[in-house]
């Protein structure tokens, strides 16, 4: 088990191509850490830079507090696990799960010993005789995660390894993995795109963009507490709302409007009430409000509450889901999604009232897209 530190880690390719900049990690001893985002973002060079298979631009990178960037691939005791599994085609499952102990020049007892215990692990143990042409994609990763395992790595470093796997089966594979990180306790670092399995997966995730890391911390703090309107459109589905408000600003409290919508979808809020407190300082003209789907509140029936963005959107999408209705409405030119409960009694093209109350959301500079606080 090690601790992974990164400390102003870049590379840049030939070419001037930025892969990933300035990165400053620490990951903890036994923590299931998720590098997530968009593609291109740089989370395989990342990650490929902890293996070593690239060299640092600049920076230093530590493995269980020793200094790492020097050390060839083979020594840094770190096992890598790739989106497309290479296994051996030539060699049966059993032979390939004991590959790399064999080069390292494992004793046979504990070879079999190990090769044995991890079949069963994964569950293997019926296939150890077949070539890696003969399994299903489900199989055949399962396979190069065994081989990871059998080295017993100070850490996991895990490359997208579920996305060429249909839904339910990537569903399973990530259930396996949880499991598997409680029962061995070794650090791994998972680098996915898909923010659901990033929320599912993390101890703690980083989001990155552009070669950046942009926020680090657990799925929940991402979720709820978004660094900024990137990290708040890029986790969570629907993505955050973002509505464009105009400011007018008055000795005890001030006045905002959603653009580009009628006046009555503005509200006054006082100064000294909790949710302006990340605005009074600078007293911005234009801010973007952030609401998630769940924090928005079909308000049938009920008079308008001050303190809170009472408006009228017209319902122009409904997505049943079962369990929920994803409902997607127009407020002015802006889109926004809500959840619904399934019976909820609206349909396409209605008016609805809606309620948002600001205590519950995010207020970003609506130039930089950064947090206010
Ligand atoms: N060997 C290379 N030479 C030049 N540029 C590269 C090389 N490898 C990656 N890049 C560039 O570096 C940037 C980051 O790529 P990287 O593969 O790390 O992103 P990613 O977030 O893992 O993307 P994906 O999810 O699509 O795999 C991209 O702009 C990519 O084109």
């Amino acid at each position: 088990m090690a601790q992974v530190a990164l400390k102003n880690l870049t590379k840049t390719y030939p070419g001037g191509i930025s892969a990933v900049s300035a990165i400053d990690l620490d990951i903890g001893d036994g923590e299931l850490f998720v590098l997530v985002g968009p593609s291109g973002s740089g989370k395989s060079t990342l990650l490929r830079l902890i293996a070593g298979l690239e060299t640092p631009t600049t920076g230093g990178l530590w493995i269980g507090g020793s200094r790492a960037d020097e050390l060839a691939p083979a020594d840094r005791d770190v096992a890598m696990v790739f989106q497309t599994p290479a296994l051996y085609p030539h060699l049966s499952v059993s032979e390939n799960l004991a590959f790399g102990l064999r080069a390292r020049r494992f004793p046979k007892t504990e070879i079999g010993k190990r090769v044995t215990a991890v079949a069963a692990r994964l569950g293997l143990d019926e296939l150890l005789n077949r070539r890696p042409a003969t399994l299903s994609g489900g199989q055949r990763q399962r396979v190069a995660l065994g081989r990871a395992i059998v080295r017993e790595p100070r850490a996991f470093l895990l490359d997208e390894p579920f996305s060429s796997l249909d839904a339910p089966l990537r569903a399973a594979m990530r259930a396996e993995l949880i499991d598997l990180h409680r029962k061995l306790g070794t650090t791994m670092i998972h680098v996915t795109h898909d923010q659901a399995e990033a929320m599912a997966m993390g101890d703690r995730i980083a989001v990155m963009d552009q070669g950046r890391v942009v926020q680090v911390g657990t799925p929940l703090e991402v979720y709820h507490h978004p660094a900024s309107r990137f990290v708040a459109r890029f986790i969570g589905s629907p993505p955050m709302n973002i509505l464009p408000c105009a400011v007018e600003w008055s000795n005890e409290s001030a006045r905002i409007q959603v653009m580009d919508t009628p006046s009555e979808s503005a509200w006054t809020a006082e100064l000294g009430s909790y949710w302006t407190k990340s605005l009074r300082n600078r007293k911005p003209t234009r801010v973007d409000l952030g609401v998630r789907p769940e924090q928005i509140a079909l308000a049938n029936g009920e008079s308008a509450e001050p303190g809170r963005l009472n408006a009228s959107a017209e319902v122009r999408r409904l997505e049943p889901l079962g369990h929920e209705t994803i409902a997607t409405l127009d407020l002015g030119p802006h889109p926004l999604s809500l959840r619904i409960s399934p019976g909820t009694a609206i349909r396409v093209g209605d008016q609805v009232p809606i309620r948002i109350d600001p205590n519950h959301a995010a207020w970003f500079d609506a130039e930089t897209g950064l947090v206010l606080q």
